[in-house]
Order: structure tokens, then C-alpha cells, then sequence
């Protein structure tokens, strides 16, 4: 029996989903190796061993891929945060295009001939809203695939902003302490209009008074953040009223994106855009509750989708958030239909809507579940001319198959994972629909996440 290798040596075949490369071990079976890149020749240190494959890290490149780069940030590849940053920005994209046509692909779906691809306007810097673990140590992210903290006091993935509020956090041991006690996790939000910066604290319960104070009084002597609130929308900071909500506001002037995006050659990067005429908002929202991380590339997401809905009369925005998709439809000449689960998202979708001019015909807004909210709209014979979902990464599931039932000409479906997009994509073709465009969005640069957007038609 052969003895198995202390630090075997692989070829890498690929990447898959999750940034890792995939090799074989001596025996044929598949390892996922973090770090790795196709072609690369490298020893390993197997971590772990399940039925179907084993996982391993790099223990010494022997053989190095020319796209392979000097990570930016000394804290890489020890915390979990990112993990495609020893990879070429430009390859980075190109990995990505293929792993979304291979998940679709495996999901037996055909792809289009050609792919688009949005590289992120900042592939550093590029996030506006950060979520991080928290102990009595410090601020920070967990080392991958462990509970372990690795603190940080500036994540190159961040705005500035935000990297300023965690530097003067991190400077400041008992604050860090007094917030070990409220929570285990903490979200910085930077308004992209303002530069405000929010500290969200998503506590279970209420606090004590006592506590509140000495909160109140840490953060008022750090004087980083305008605001502390908990994520029910209850506030911390300041002690007063729900008007007093802390709000984000990006203001958009929306640009087409360009053909190439929406047909261009696989891994080829694109320049987005060209001024659309006069369509300029603001959308607001609530810190603590969902809005595109990456704001700047946002602008260009919602181009996509504009240009690829192509002014429908009647649009159904399912997942719709703050009205993301849903304000510039209807600016656009759309009556358009939300649905949205979460009652901070209708909250700001309605009150977008009125701030944006759009009454209740042109714009309205249901809370459900997108799924029941589909079958209802299927059952009462309702017809839109447009489908545009954006599902969380579990996306929608069976419930794509009643899409096709409201005869939408056109199908805008967004995504973040691509696995679970392949199969929401494979439902609506076996339900009739075809794939005729597919582009993926760089949204989170040095990380292995995979925002794609895929036009079909019925
Ligand atoms: C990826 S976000 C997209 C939001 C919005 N389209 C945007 O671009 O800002 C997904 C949204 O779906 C909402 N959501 C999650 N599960 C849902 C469900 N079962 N039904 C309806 N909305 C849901 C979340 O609250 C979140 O606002």
C-alpha cells in the first residue's frame, strides 16, 4: 500500500469556487488548495481529509504561474478576508469568467459564446460598509476556515474612512474592551455622500443604562463616528428619537454601460460606460441594513441592468433592498413593483420612491417573501414586462420555475454566488426561458466572491 507523501507535490488544474486550486493527490484524489494557482506546481500540507476530497495549503511554490503577485496587505493570507490577493488583478477577472461558465456548465446550462466582464473601478478601497469580528483583543477578521482572530488596524479593502474609524478603534484598548462586552461583531458604514462614518453595534437585547453611558462616553472621546445603533434600528447613539435614524445617501448619475460589457470576449475587461442622459438620484438607507458594498462600482451595476432591461413598461423588482434597481426603473419610464423582505429595505424603498418624485403608481412596494410574494402574483394573473431579481447568496430556488409564468420579455437575474445562480438559471431554461447574456461584475476584488448578471429572454 502506497505510503502517503508527507508534503506532496501538485499540479493545479484550476481554480474553483472559493479562490482555491484544485489538484490530485497520488492516489487521484481531488485536493483544494488555498493559495494555488493554475499551472503552479507546489507542495502541500494536507489540513483536512473528507470522503470526496482533501484540503491543503501551500507549503512551497515550486513551479510559480506569471499571474501569481505580492500580496498588498501584511496581514494576508493570515486573515480570511481576502483571498485571491496573490493573484494579478487582470487574472483575477479572467478566473472568475471561468468559474462562473463552469458552474452553469455543471449545472447543464450553456453558456453564451462570450462573457462581459466590470472590473471594479477600485480594486483596493473599494468598500464602503465592513463587518468585523470583535474581542477583547481587538478588531478584526477571522483566519480562515477558524474562529481565531487576526486584528487589524486597516483593511486595504476599505474606504478610507472606514479605515480611519478602525485605526482610532484600534487605538483605543478600553473602548474595545466596553464593546467586547455588547457584541461579538461590528459593522462600519461610510455614507458615500457625506463621509460620515456609522459604528453599528447589532446587539440581541437592550443594554443598561450604565452601560449605554459609558458607551456614549467612549465614543464621544474617540470622536470617530457620528452614531451607534443597534441593527433592530433601536438606537444607542443618540438617546432619541426613530427621526434621528443615522441614514446613508449615494447619489448616482448613471451612465449605459457599454456593448462590450453585455457581449464582450471571455476575460476581457471592459471600459464601463457613457453618460445616460439626465438620469441623476440620490437613494438613502439606513446604516446597518443592506446596500452594495461596493459603491462606486454600483453606479455601473445598475447601468448594466438598466441597459439590459431596455425600458420595460411594467417591471417586477424582486430582492429589491432600498429600491437599488426599483428608483432608477421607474425614473426611467418603468411602473414598477418591489418585494422585499426586510422592513428597514420597504421602509427606504417607499420613502426613495417620494424623495425621487415617484408616486405610488409609478413605484410601489410590497414586504414578503419573494418566493410567496411570485406565487401570488402567478395566481391573480398579474403580466410584467420585466423580471429583475437580486437574491441573497441562497438565492431563489425552486420559485424561479412561476418566473416565466408572468411572460416577462426580459429576465435581469443578479447574483453573488455562482453556484447557486447556475441553478436559478437552469430552472428558469427548463421552464423556457433562454440565456442570452452573461457578464460578471467584479464586486469584491482580492476575494474569491462573484457578482454576475444574467439577461434571458422568454
Ligand atoms: C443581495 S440583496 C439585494 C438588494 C437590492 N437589490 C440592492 O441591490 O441593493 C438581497 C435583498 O434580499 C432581501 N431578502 C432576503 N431574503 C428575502 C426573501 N426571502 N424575500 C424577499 N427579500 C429577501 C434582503 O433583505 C436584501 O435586501
Amino acid at each position: 500500500m502506497a505510503v502517503p507523501q508527507e508534503n506532496p507535490l501538485v499540479h493545479i488544474e484550476k481554480l474553483v469556487h472559493g479562490g482555491r486550486g484544485l489538484g490530485r493527490l497520488g492516489s487521484g484524489k481531488v485536493v483544494l488548495v488555498a493559495g494555488a494557482l493554475p499551472g503552479e506546481r507546489v507542495r502541500i500540507a494536507v489540513q483536512q481529509e473528507a470522503r470526496g476530497h482533501a484540503e491543503a495549503v501551500v507549503q512551497e511554490i515550486v513551479a510559480a504561474a506569471a499571474e501569481r503577485v505580492r500580496p498588498a496587505c501584511p496581514h494576508y493570507p493570515d486573515c480570511g478576508g481576502c483571498d485571491l490577493q496573490h493573484v494579478a488583478y487582470a487574472a483575477q477577472l479572467r478566473l472568475k469568467t471561468g468559474i462562473v461558465r463552469e458552474s452553469l456548465q455543471r449545472a447543464g446550462v450553456t453558456p453564451p459564446a462570450e462573457t462581459g466582464v466590470l472590473a471594479s473601478p477600485l480594486p483596493y478601497g473599494y468598500r464602503f460598509r465592513l463587518r468585523l469580528h470583535l474581542n477583547r483583543q481587538g478588531l478584526g477578521f477571522y483566519r480562515r476556515q477558524s474562529n481565531t482572530l487576526v486584528p487589524v488596524n486597516r483593511c486595504l479593502l476599505a474606504s478610507e474612512g472606514i479605515n480611519a474609524a478602525l485605526a482610532k478603534i484600534a487605538a483605543d484598548p478600553d473602548f474595545i474592551r466596553l464593546l467586547a462586552q455588547v457584541v461579538t461583531e461590528v459593522e462600519l458604514d461610510e455614507c458615500p455622500q457625506t463621509g460620515r462614518v456609522f459604528l453599528v453595534l447589532a446587539t440581541k437585547k437592550a443594554l443598561m443604562p450604565a452601560l449605554r453611558e459609558r458607551l456614549a462616553r467612549s465614543a464621544a472621546r474617540a470622536r470617530f463616528v457620528d452614531c451607534l445603533c443597534t441593527a433592530q434600528g433601536q438606537f444607542l447613539f443618540p438617546f432619541s428619537t426613530a427621526d434621528a435614524l443615522p441614514t446613508l445617501c449615494q447619489p448616482f448619475r448613471l451612465e449605459p454601460a457599454s456593448r462590450d460589457a453585455l457581449s464582450g470576449e471571455a476575460g476581457r475587461q471592459h471600459s464601463p460606460c457613457l453618460p445616460l442622459a439626465g438620469l441623476a438620484y440620490a437613494l438613502h438607507w439606513q446604516a446597518g441594513s443592506f446596500f452594495q458594498a461596493n459603491t462606486r462600482h454600483n453606479a455601473n451595476l445598475v447601468a448594466l441592468a438598466l441597459t439590459a432591461a431596455a425600458q420595460p413598461k411594467r417591471a417586477l423588482d424582486l430582492f429589491c433592498g432600498a429600491g437599488n434597481f426599483s428608483i432608477p426603473l421607474a425614473l426611467n419610464g418603468a411602473e414598477v413593483l418591489g418585494v422585499e423582505s426586510s422592513p428597514a429595505g420597504i421602509h427606504w424603498a417607499r420613502r426613495n420612491a417620494v424623495a425621487n418624485g415617484l408616486d405610488a403608481r409609478k413605484a410601489s412596494f410590497i414586504m414578503a417573501d419573494a418566493g410567496r410574494a411570485l406565487d401570488r402574483l402567478v395566481r391573480e394573473g398579474r403580466r410584467f414586462d420585466l423580471v429583475l431579481l437580486d437574491p441573497p447568496r441562497q438565492g431563489l430556488g425552486r420559485a424561479a420555475a412561476h418566473v416565466p409564468k408572468l411572460l416577462p420579455k426580459r429576465i435581469v437575474s443578479i447574483s453573488c454566488d455562482p453556484a447557486t445562480h447556475a441553478r436559478d438559471l437552469q430552472i428558469m431554461c427548463t421552464a423556457g426561458c433562454r440565456l442570452e447574456q452573461l457578464t460578471v461584475m467584479d464586486m469584491f476584488p482580492q476575494t474569491h466572491h462573484i457578482e454576475s448578471l444574467a439577461l434571458l429572454s422568454l
